[in-house]
């Protein structure tokens, strides 16, 4: 199983350059494509669920290119997009059977099984008489994931999903993800560095529409381990910081301004060492990007 994304670009209508010349493989598992808002990760994925056209480029699914059979390939897709809407007064079990007939689910009772199969394995099955209008933020994500799964894709896209859940809500949403992947192709598109740090095998980084860094997120961050040093100064003094360091993130600790930086050899000056993770990877690289 094999997505590949070949130089893709695309410029908007009024000039913005939202994607320029990206290139990915994706196989099958988790990949997470994170970046900051208007990266360009919304544009990717609209243009990867064939929602809308790159102006150059190309896309293929298994030897299959996305844009000649577009029919071809809405069959194994399925896509939870950022604003994903319910209708608030059906109960998630009404709506499920109703866009399960729009995916062709014709056979009444299949289709019954299918809705009941999806609603338990997103655990929305004690409250499929509730309309959707009462559901938590969580709740209508895993929703969004049922409708997701109604054609057995073997390629599913989401995209920011676990932007505004509780920490209880997001762990339960990542089994679910992680349960998916086991045999489907999952792009999980993300400004959270967390979503990547726990369910990810493959990752990108993505700013200003162009690709800053590919890999396995444990060699990433190995790269920048025993590099990244940090230490509690005045707020005054960040400018003279970035004057004088490859200053990484300017952060808190306890209320205090922290400034974090990248350096080959130890800066001494009262900077500490940190055990580096995924979040200095990213923010190296969008700080440099900049
Ligand atoms: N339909 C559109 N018309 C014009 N510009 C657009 C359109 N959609 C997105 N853009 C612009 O393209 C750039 C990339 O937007 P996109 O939504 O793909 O980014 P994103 O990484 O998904 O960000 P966010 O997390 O904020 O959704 C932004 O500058 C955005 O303003």
């Amino acid at each position: 199983m094999q997505l590949i994304i070949d130089n893709i670009s695309k410029t908007y209508d009024n000039g913005v350059q939202a994607l320029q010349g990206i290139s990915l493989e994706i196989t099958k598992g988790m990949f997470g494509l994170l970046g900051p808002n208007g990266a360009g990760k919304s544009t990717l994925m609209r243009t990867i669920a064939t929602l809308q056209n790159a102006d150059s480029g190309h896309i293929s699914f298994n030897d299959l290119d996305i844009y000649k059979d577009k029919n071809a390939i809405r069959k194994v897709l399925g896509y939870l997009p950022q604003q994903f809407g319910v209708y608030p007064k059906m109960s998630s079990e009404i709506l499920l059977n109703h866009l399960a007939v729009l995916k062709g689910i014709t056979n009444k009772k299949e289709r019954k099984e299918v809705v009941h199969v999806l609603l338990d394995r997103t655990n929305l099955y004690e409250v499929r008489k509730q309309n959707l209008g009462v559901f938590s933020g969580g709740m209508k994500q895993r929703f969004g994931i049922a409708q997701a799964l109604l054609n057995n894709p073997k390629l599913l896209i989401v995209d920011e999903p676990t932007a505004g859940l509780d920490p209880k809500e997001r762990n339960r949403f990542y089994n679910l993800l992680s349960e998916i992947a086991e045999n489907t192709i999952v792009i999980l598109s993300t400004h959270i560095v967390d979503d990547i740090k726990e369910l990810c095998h493959q990752m990108a980084i993505i700013n200003r529409g162009e690709v800053i860094l590919k890999g396995k997120p444990l060699e990433l961050i190995e790269q920048v381990q025993g590099k990244v040093y940090q230490k509690i100064i005045d707020r005054s003094e960040f400018e003279m910081y970035k004057s004088q360091y490859q200053v990484i993130n300017e952060t808190f600790f306890m209320g205090k301004p922290v400034v974090q930086i990248m350096s080959n050899s130890n800066p001494g000056n009262g900077f500490e060492p940190i055990d580096a993770g995924l979040e200095e990877v990213y923010f190296s690289q969008i700080n440099q990007s900049k």
